[in-house]
């Protein structure tokens, strides 16, 4: 029987980014179905009733959603380039700092130096860079989070590649600079420029267009309170 893989997404999401490169490194044929989330699809509803969330992947029928739930389902349903380590440590700490990504460093970052001005501005800053230097640390000596190449953790943080480099165009802020992080810098040229990576990457333009609209609402939204 022949495979039948579906992803439903929007351009933009970066959980979804996640899944996209998972199975173009694994070189899964699939379909993409963009969804319109302020009108989602009775599918998307459907298959993700919990959460009515992207990204879903249904593979065979079947749904699977949360972005690093389906990235383990993908890594090992189609075994070819492992983007988990072998080592159950190694994978209990690639899960770890995944999970810190979006804890703590996505957190900081998108719920509060993006969102936030002035003194809570400022405020938010220290605290994404406390998260971010963890994120340094765990790179010292390597190219990639996943080694000599791009592993379960680089897609993880891939949004950090994706969004740090728009946020100075759309709020004039640098948060990640050679100066400060220079192995995350580093990383984040790496990883945009990977191939695979860099064949799917939504449009620089549209993406501050974007984040640029969402930062006016929420700050409209926070002084009209
Ligand atoms: N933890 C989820 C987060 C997914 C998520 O937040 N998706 C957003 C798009 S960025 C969404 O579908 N939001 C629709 C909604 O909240 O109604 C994952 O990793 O997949």
């Amino acid at each position: 029987m022949a495979e039948e893989v579906k992803l439903f997404r929007t351009w933009s999401t970066p959980f979804a980014l996640r899944i996209v490169w998972a199975l173009k490194i694994k070189g899964v044929e699939y379909e993409t179905i963009f969804e319109d989330l302020y009108n989602k699809s009775p599918s998307l509803l459907q298959y993700n009733p919990a959460h009515k969330k992207v990204p879903v992947l249904v593979h065979n029928g079947k749904p699977i959603s949360e972005s690093y739930v389906i990235l383990e389902y993908i890594d090992e349903t189609w075994k070819e380039t492992p983007l988990l380590p072998e080592d159950p440590y190694e994978r209990a700490m690639a899960r770890f700092w995944a999970k810190f990504g979006d804890d703590k460093v996505f957190t900081s970052i998108f719920g509060g130096v993006f969102v936030k001005e002035g003194k809570e501005q400022e405020e938010a800053m220290v605290e994404a860079m406390e998260n971010l230097q963890f994120l340094e640390e765990e790179l010292r000596g390597k190219k990639f989070f996943g080694g000599e190449r791009i592993g379960f953790v680089d897609l993880a943080l891939g949004w950090l590649a994706n969004l740090i480099s728009i946020l100075e165009d759309v709020a004039g802020l640098k948060i990640v600079g050679e100066d400060k992080f220079p192995l995350l810098s580093a990383w984040m040229k790496d990883f945009a420029d990977s191939p695979i990576i860099k064949d799917n990457w939504p449009p620089r333009d549209k993406m501050i267009a974007k984040f640029q609209a969402l930062r006016d609402a929420k700050l409209a939204a926070a002084a009209s309170k």
